[in-house]
């Protein structure tokens, strides 16, 4: 169980409204310790880029800004010509026949209005579909890699997207009025009246500025409110989960305080960002204020001096504050904005890692990379059929940690062989097996398929080719048999049992209830279970290599022997995770994985490779092939 925050823990910080970085430098730079990368300007350009509905939505907001602004005018100026031609004549009748156009522009601002929340709306749901689709399939693409826990990921997936509705519906029209309106209606006054367009043309800039200022200031702290946010999601989750370990160990009640402390946080950081929002709501409005009085005033005493009309005068003044209010409420919008920026950022981190900051593995251009080495080794002698996977030097640093998981381990399988992964706990061999599923893309060396970089294939078409069970196989709730049958879902209920048959569980009925989670089932039985799916998927779904952690864990000798027996006769490739003499007894080579423990504690150094036929069974190894059949300097070697 964790409850700490990650440095990279789905969270992005949301930057200033302007001036933010875009240096990918400075992002990077950024992410350290602390997690998030700055906000690249206004709009994240990666928004538009891969949330398509957000480019015809931008289209679409000019277009109706631009209408918009176009009425603002047209109303200003009946309204001028209507009230100064009361004061021109001293009588009302006359303007009465601007009333229906005046109605007729309200009703068209009213459809706007409309039609820009329908607009926003779509757009937020079709971006927050894009999204939660492409997150979930990043995260069954690379369900090791993604380094947001449970809990995270499912903040960002629910309410974190949601927070792009106000984006969507709030903060992107304003920004594209900021910019239409001001122009059209700045042209407006200037065909009208010079001196107020200078007036307006010096202050407004100053509102951008200010909201920079004040963007600078609300940056960090909405990065942090969001990292509170999600981390409370997450110690809750972990709570939850945990709950009977810390009701054992009695801690339970103690973690309220934990979750206690994190929630005042949390609160206290959202009351400081609703204060900054007031504050610079306040700042922004007091400054629109002061530029649209300098320009009451100097057309006020130009009235009284005659030096201006007042139709005129009262056509500009009406105008004024409709150039400064889509820009001011930029401002106010920007609060509306930044957690949906924040969880936009935290789900690019999470579909696409080669974003800066974000361990990606180097790009394989079907050529070993220079510090990758060439060295290879082949399992079998004598054997010339072509390998079906080769594990080239292979090593993973996790992200977050600085020193490899495992490094350098080589090894190659052909059709029918069977290799066991052996070695001491924490040395790697998950990792190994995690790369070969296309799970975690190695930091170093390459997984080769057909002689093809796993890089370069598609995963979906080499998850076909697999049949695999984990170390805590994944069960579905329903019976026995409904588990089985994901192997093949075609099966008939006589190929569902003879799979559990082999896989050492004839006491299992295909009727067994399981739960969530595989409840009803104890550990040894979830394994046989997933390890029947496993054989169905060789038997009936043509799969033509099993991965299997740890198969027989928990089987007794008997059921042992009956599964090993089962996997020899399947005639396929297998890699297996084993510890047991009677596994190691069966594989056609073994390879020992990890060593010596270094300062991170456990973390596997040693190197692997080697060939061994049938570990028990020849006096002694055959002589070695290649550079790499002897054993390395490291813990690793041939057994
Ligand atoms: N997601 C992760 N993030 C960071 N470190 C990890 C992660 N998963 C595993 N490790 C570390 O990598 C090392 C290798 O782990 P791995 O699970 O591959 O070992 P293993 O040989 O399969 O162990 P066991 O025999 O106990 O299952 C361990 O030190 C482990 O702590």
């Amino acid at each position: 169980m964790s409850a700490t925050t990650t440095p990279k823990d789905g969270v992005r910080d949301a930057g200033a409204v302007f001036g933010a970085s875009t240096d990918p430098a400075a992002a990077r730079a950024s992410q350290g310790s602390s997690g998030p990368g700055r906000r690249r300007g206004p709009i994240d350009p990666r928004l538009v880029r891969r949330a398509s509905a957000t480019r015809w939505f931008l289209v679409a907001l000019v277009v109706v800004g631009a209408v918009g602004a176009l009425l603002t005018i047209a109303q200003a100026w009946i309204l001028s010509r209507s009230i100064g031609g009361v004061f021109a004549t001293g009588d009302a009748g006359p303007a009465l026949r601007f009333l229906v156009p005046l109605a007729a522009v309200f009703a068209g601002k009213a459809v706007l209005a409309w039609l820009n929340q329908w607009l926003a709306q779509r757009a937020a749901a079709s971006v927050k579909s894009q999204l939660r689709v492409d997150i979930m399939r990043a995260r069954l693409e690379r369900p090791l890699d993604c380094e947001a826990s449970t809990g995270g990921l499912v903040t960002l997936v629910t309410q974190g997207l949601d927070a792009l509705d106000g984006f969507y519906s709030k903060y992107l029209p304003q920004l594209v009025l900021a910019v239409v309106v001001p122009v059209i209606v700045g042209v407006a006054v200037l065909t009208t009246d010079l001196l107020s367009t200078v007036i307006v043309a010096l202050t407004l800039p100053l509102i951008p500025f200010f909201m920079a200022l004040v963007g600078w200031t609300t940056e960090a702290r909405t990065r942090r409110r969001f990292s509170l946010q999600t981390r409370l999601a997450r110690h809750f989750a972990d709570l939850v989960e945990g709950l009977p370990t810390l009701q054992v160990f009695g801690r339970a009640r103690a973690q309220a305080e934990g979750l206690r402390r994190t929630e005042a946080a949390h609160r206290a950081e959202t009351m400081t960002t609703l204060r900054i929002s007031f504050l610079s709501a306040l700042v922004l409005e007091l400054l629109a204020t002061l530029s649209v009085a300098i320009v009451a005033v100097t057309t006020g005493f130009r009235v009284l001096f005659d030096q201006m009309d007042l139709t005129a005068a009262l056509f500009v003044l009406i105008l004024a504050p409709e150039v400064y209010l889509p820009v001011r409420q930029v401002g106010v919008h920007y609060h509306d904005s930044a957690d949906g920026m924040a969880a936009a950022e935290a789900a690019f981190a999470l579909i696409d890692p080669a974003e800066p900051g974000v361990a990606a593995a180097p790009k394989d251009r079907g050529e070993i990379a220079p510090d990758v080495g060439v060295e290879s080794t082949t399992i079998l002698s004598g054997d010339d059929r072509p390998w079906l996977i080769a594990a080239e030097r292979v090593g993973h640093t996790y992200p977050g940690t600085s020193s490899p998981a495992v490094e350098g381990v080589s090894f190659s399988v052909r059709p029918g062989q069977f290799l066991v992964l052996t070695g001491p706990s924490g040395g790697g061999k998950t990792t190994v097996l995690n790369s070969l599923l296309g799970f975690i893309r190695p930091s170093q060396g390459r997984i080769l398929i057909d002689g093809q970089p796993l890089n370069d294939t598609a995963l979906d078409s080499w998850r076909r080719r697999l049949a695999y069970v984990g170390q805590n196989p994944g069960m579905i709730s329903g019976t026995v048999g409904d588990n089985v049958r994901l192997g093949f879902p075609g099966a008939s209920d006589a190929d569902l049992r003879s799979a559990l048959d082999a896989a050492g569980g004839p006491e299992l009925s295909l009727d067994h209830p399981v739960g969530d989670d595989g409840q009803g089932l104890s550990a040894g039985e979830r394994r046989r279970v997933a390890t029947a799916r496993a054989l169905l998927r060789i038997t009936h779904g043509h799969a033509d290599l099993l991965l299997l952690d740890e198969p027989t864990a928990g089987l007794d000798a008997d059921a042992e022997a009956t599964l090993l027996h089962g996997l020899r006769s399947l005639g396929v490739a297998a890699v297996v995770v084993s510890h047991r003499p009677a596994v190691i007894a069966e594989a056609d080579a073994v390879i020992e994985i990890g060593g010596p423990t270094d300062d991170r504690g456990g973390a596997s150094t040693g190197s692997a490779n080697g060939r061994l036929p049938k570990a028990t069974e020849g006096p002694s190894p055959e002589p070695a092939e290649g550079p790499l059949a002897e054993p390395t300097d490291g813990a690793g070697g041939v057994r």
